[in-house]
C-alpha cells in the first residue's frame, strides 16, 4: 500500500511518500519523551520533505511570533531499515546577539512524524479496485488519507502550517529538549507516532453496492456494557452508509466460525435478524466464549462461507486470534478485511485513551460503593468492603473511588499490600474507625493474589487453573479480604460490622451509558470505513480524543495498567489520602512474600500492631463455631471469661477460610485496648466504648441459635 501525502500548491511541506509496510510498530502514544522506537525489519520507508518554508506570520499567535517551522528531508543513513515514514519538522528558536546582548543562542529541536500504518489489501492483492465512497459526498466528512492521529492532536501532512495546538506541542517538546542555561546551539529529536485517522475515505477498495461484501460480526470473551450497541453501529454503518446486505453474525465467539450456522443481520425495523434496537440490551446477543480458537479452522470457515469483512469484537485476547486470522488470510492471499474493536471492561489496552462500556463500569460501580458507605455508616464501627473487577488493571477500582470519594483505602493488582502489620490495610481501616466510627475499601479482583498464594500456603494461581483462554483463574480476594480484615481488626480490640459486596458481574452486564454508546458508535463506524477502505488486520480506538485505527500488535504491545509513580494513582493518594500498605522488605520477607514461607506469614499474623506511635497486640482468643442454623459464628472469650460475638454469617464454602489462633489475652493487652478506644474524643465515643465492653449479643441475636 502506499500513502501518498501530495502536497497541495501552498503546502509548506511537500511530498512525503510512504511506501508499503507490514506491521509498523515503532514507539509508544504517550509522552514523546517516553517513546520506544522499536523498528522491525521487514518494512521499508522513504519519507522525503523538502523545502524550508517562510514564516508568514498568519497562520497562529506562534507563526506571528517570528517562529520559524520547516519540513526537513530525513536522512537515508538513520533511517535506511526502518519500517516507519519519517516526517522532519524543525523548530528553530534563534536570539541574535544584539537581542540578547550577550552570546548567541541558538536553539533547534527536531520533531520527526513516525507514521505507524495499518496495514491493507493491497500489499498482498494485486490489481485491487478502486471505488468511490457510494454515499458520503460531504468532504468534511472524508478523511483524508494524509490525516494521521497524533500524541496530542491530528497532523495533516499536506496542510500549512501546524495549528496553534500543534505548535504548543512543538513549543513543549522543544523547552524539554533544552536545559535551562544552555547558551550553544544545540539540537534534539523529538519523535512522536502518528496513526492513520479514522473516518470514511474517498475511495474504497470493495463494490460494496453491487453486493461484492460478505460481512461477519464475532464477539468474544467477557461482557462489556456496549457490545450490543457496537454491533448494532457495525450492521448500521455497513447498511446505511455502503448498501451491504450480507451481514452475518457468528455465534458464541471464534469457534462459532466453523461449530455454528451464521446469523444473518440486518437494519430492518421488526424484521428478523433486525438488530435495530439491540442496543438497548446488555451483553451481547450474538453470545460470546472463551477458548475454541483454531486459526485454520476460523480461515477455512471465512474462505468456505465466502466471507471478505471480519469485525472482531474482543479484548487482548481476542485481537490475538484476530491477529492469528490476518496472517493467515495474508498468508493465502485472500480478499478479507480483519477488523477490531477493543472491547475490555478492565480498560487495559494502554495503546488507546480508554475502551467502551468503562464509563459506564465506573458509574454502576458508584451504586454498590454508595450501598456499601451507607451501610458502613449507618453501623457502629461500621466497615464496607467492594469487590470491583480488574484482572491486572485497577482501574474500574481507582476511578470509581475517585469518583466517590467516600472510598478510604482502594486496592489494585499494581500496588502491592500487606493486611497486617503497622503498615497494613487493617491498621489503616482501624485507623479511620477511630476517627470516623467507618471505613470503606474497595479492591480489585486481581489484588493480593500473591498474598492468597501465601495463605494457600505457596500454591499459586496458576495451579487453581485456567479458564478456556488460558488466563489464570484467581483467587477470590473479595471474601478473603473480608475474613482477614474482620480476624486483624478484631485482633487489636475493634468489633467491626462489616458488609461486603461483589457487584462484579451486575455491573459489566448492563447497557451502556449515554457517553459509551456514543463511543461504541465512533469506534464501530471507524473499523467499518477502515475495512471498506482496504485496511485489515487493525482495531479501531481512541488516540487523545481522535479516532484512528491501530495496527493489531501495535494495539495490544502494552498492558495497561495504573503505574503507581503516574498521575492516576497520585490523583487517588491526594484525594482520600491513603498510606502505602506496603512495608519495607524485611516486612516483605515478614509476611511470608518474597522469599519468606508460609509458616512465617501465620506468625506473623499474631505479631504486635503498631498504630501510629502505639502498639496493639492480640488480645483474645477466637473461635469459630456453627450454629444450628447453619451459620458460621465468630466468637471469642475475654479475660473475664464472658464470650463476645463477632460475627455471624451464613456459611459459604469460599468463605470457611481457617482461623488463625490468636495469642492469648492478657491484661496489658486489655489495658491497651482500652487506652486505645479511650483516644476517641467525643462523649458519644466513650459511651460507645463502654458499650464494647459489655455487648455480648450482635445484632442479629445469633446468640440464641448458638
Ligand atoms: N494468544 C492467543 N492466540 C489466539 N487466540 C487467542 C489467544 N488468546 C486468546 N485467544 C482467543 O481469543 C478469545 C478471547 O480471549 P479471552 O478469553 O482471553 O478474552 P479477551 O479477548 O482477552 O477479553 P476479556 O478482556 O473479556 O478477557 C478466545 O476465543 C481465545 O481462544
Ligand atoms: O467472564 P469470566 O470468565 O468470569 O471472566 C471474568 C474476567 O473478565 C473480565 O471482566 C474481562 O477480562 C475481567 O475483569 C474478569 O477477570
Amino acid at each position: 500500500m502506499a500513502i501518498l501525502a501530495t502536497a497541495s500548491s501552498h503546502s509548506r511541506y511537500h511530498t512525503a511518500s510512504v511506501s508499503p509496510r507490514n506491521s509498523a510498530i515503532h514507539g509508544h502514544r504517550q509522552h514523546p519523551c517516553r517513546h520506544r522506537n522499536r523498528r522491525s525489519s521487514n518494512a521499508r520507508v522513504h519519507a522525503s520533505m523538502e523545502e524550508e518554508y517562510a514564516n508568514d506570520g498568519e497562520s497562529s499567535p506562534l507563526w506571528s511570533q517570528s517562529r520559524r517551522v520547516r519540513a526537513e528531508h530525513s536522512s537515508e543513513s538513520e533511517y535506511e531499515s526502518a519500517d516507519m515514514a519519517v516526517l522532519t519538522t524543525r523548530q528553530e528558536e534563534g536570539v541574535s546577539e544584539e537581542d540578547s546582548g550577550t552570546n548567541t543562542t541558538s536553539r533547534s529541536a527536531s520533531v520527526e512524524y513516525l507514521l505507524d500504518d495499518v496495514p491493507h489489501l493491497r500489499d498482498w492483492h494485486d490489481n485491487l479496485e478502486s471505488l468511490p465512497h457510494p454515499s458520503i459526498k460531504n468532504p468534511a466528512h472524508i478523511v483524508d488519507e494524509g490525516d494521521y492521529v497524533v500524541a496530542t492532536t491530528v497532523v495533516n501532512f499536506h496542510g500549512c502550517a501546524p495549528n496553534s495546538e500543534e505548535c504548543t506541542e512543538l513549543e513543549n517538546m522543544s523547552a524539554m529538549s533544552f536545559k535551562a542555561g544552555d547558551s550553544n546551539t544545540e539540537q534534539k529529536s523529538q519523535k512522536i507516532v502518528c496513526f492513520p485517522r479514522a473516518g470514511p475515505r474517498a475511495n474504497i477498495a470493495f463494490d460494496s453496492v453491487r453486493g461484492e461484501v460478505r460481512a461477519a460480526i464475532v464477539s468474544c470473551g467477557g461482557l462489556c456494557p456496549g457490545m450490543n450497541t457496537v454491533i448494532r453501529e457495525l450492521v448500521a454503518c455497513l447498511w446505511n452508509q455502503y448498501g451491504v446486505r450480507d451481514i452475518f453474525g457468528v455465534k458464541n465467539g471464534f469457534r462459532g466460525f466453523y461449530s455454528e450456522n451464521l446469523v444473518p443481520l440486518n437494519m430492518q425495523p421488526n424484521a428478523a435478524g433486525s438488530v435495530a434496537t439491540m442496543h438497548r440490551n446488555g451483553g451481547t446477543f450474538l453470545g460470546t466464549s472463551r477458548g475454541g480458537f483454531d486459526v485454520n479452522k476460523v480461515v477455512d470457515a471465512i474462505e468456505h462461507r465466502r466471507l471478505n469483512t471480519v469485525f472482531v469484537i474482543g479484548g487482548d485476547g481476542t485481537h490475538k486470534g484476530a491477529q492469528a486470522m490476518f496472517e493467515e488470510v495474508r498468508r493465502r492471499k485472500l480478499k478479507v478485511a480483519i477488523a477490531c474493536v477493543p472491547k475490555t471492561i478492565d480498560n487495559d489496552i494502554a495503546a488507546i485513551d480508554k475502551s467502551f462500556g468503562f464509563d459506564t463500569a465506573v458509574e454502576e460501580a458508584q451504586r454498590s460503593i454508595r450501598a456499601a458507605h451507607v451501610e458502613a455508616e449507618s453501623a457502629p464501627m461500621g466497615v464496607g468492603l467492594v469487590k470491583l473487577m480488574g484482572r491486572h488493571s485497577g482501574f474500574i477500582a481507582v476511578h470509581s473511588s475517585l469518583a466517590s470519594r467516600d472510598v478510604d483505602a482502594t486496592l489494585i493488582p499494581e500496588v502491592p499490600f500487606v493486611v497486617s502489620g503497622p503498615n497494613g490495610v487493617a491498621a489503616f481501616v482501624a485507623q479511620r474507625l477511630m476517627q470516623n466510627d467507618h471505613a470503606l475499601v474497595v479492591v480489585a479482583e486481581g489484588a493480593g493474589q500473591d498474598l492468597m498464594d501465601v495463605e494457600h500456603n505457596g500454591k499459586s494461581n496458576d495451579e487453581l487453573g485456567r479458564d478456556a483462554s488460558g488466563n489464570i483463574v484467581f483467587r477470590d480476594v473479595g471474601l478473603w479480604l473480608k475474613h482477614e480484615l474482620r480476624k486483624e481488626l478484631n485482633r487489636i480490640g475493634l468489633d467491626v460490622n462489616m458488609k461486603y459486596l461483589d457487584p462484579t458481574y451486575s455491573i459489566r452486564a448492563i447497557p451502556p451509558n449515554a457517553s459509551d454508546s456514543v463511543y461504541c458508535t465512533l469506534l464501530a463506524h471507524g473499523a467499518v470505513h477502515g475495512a471498506m477502505y482496504g485496511f485489515s488486520g487493525f482495531t479501531s480506538g481512541r488516540v487523545n480524543e481522535r479516532h484512528c485505527l491501530l495496527s493489531i500488535p501495535r494495539a495490544i504491545e502494552h498492558l495497561g495498567v495504573v503505574d503507581p509513580q503516574m498521575r492516576t494513582y497520585s490523583r487517588l493518594i491526594e484525594s482520600n489520602n491513603q498510606p502505602a500498605f506496603w512495608g519495607d522488605d524485611h516486612e516483605r520477607q515478614a509476611h511470608g512474600l518474597g522469599g519468606g514461607t508460609s509458616s512465617d506469614a501465620n506468625n506473623s499474623l499474631r505479631r504486635p500492631l503498631v498504630m501510629g506511635n502505639r502498639t496493639v497486640t492480640p488480645h483474645r482468643h477466637t473461635t469459630t463455631s456453627f450454629s444450628s442454623a447453619g451459620r458460621r459464628v465468630v466468637s471469642d472469650r475475654r479475660a473475664d471469661g464472658t464470650q463476645h460475638i463477632h460475627d455471624s454469617i451464613a456459611v459459604t464454602h469460599s468463605d470457611e477460610a481457617d482461623e488463625d489462633e490468636p495469642a492469648p489475652i492478657s491484661d496489658a493487652d486489655e489495658h491497651r485496648r482500652k487506652k486505645l478506644l479511650r483516644k476517641k474524643k467525643s462523649k458519644e465515643d466513650e459511651i460507645w466504648a463502654e458499650g464494647l465492653n459489655t455487648t455480648t449479643l450482635d445484632s442479629s441475636g445469633t446468640i440464641d441459635s448458638i
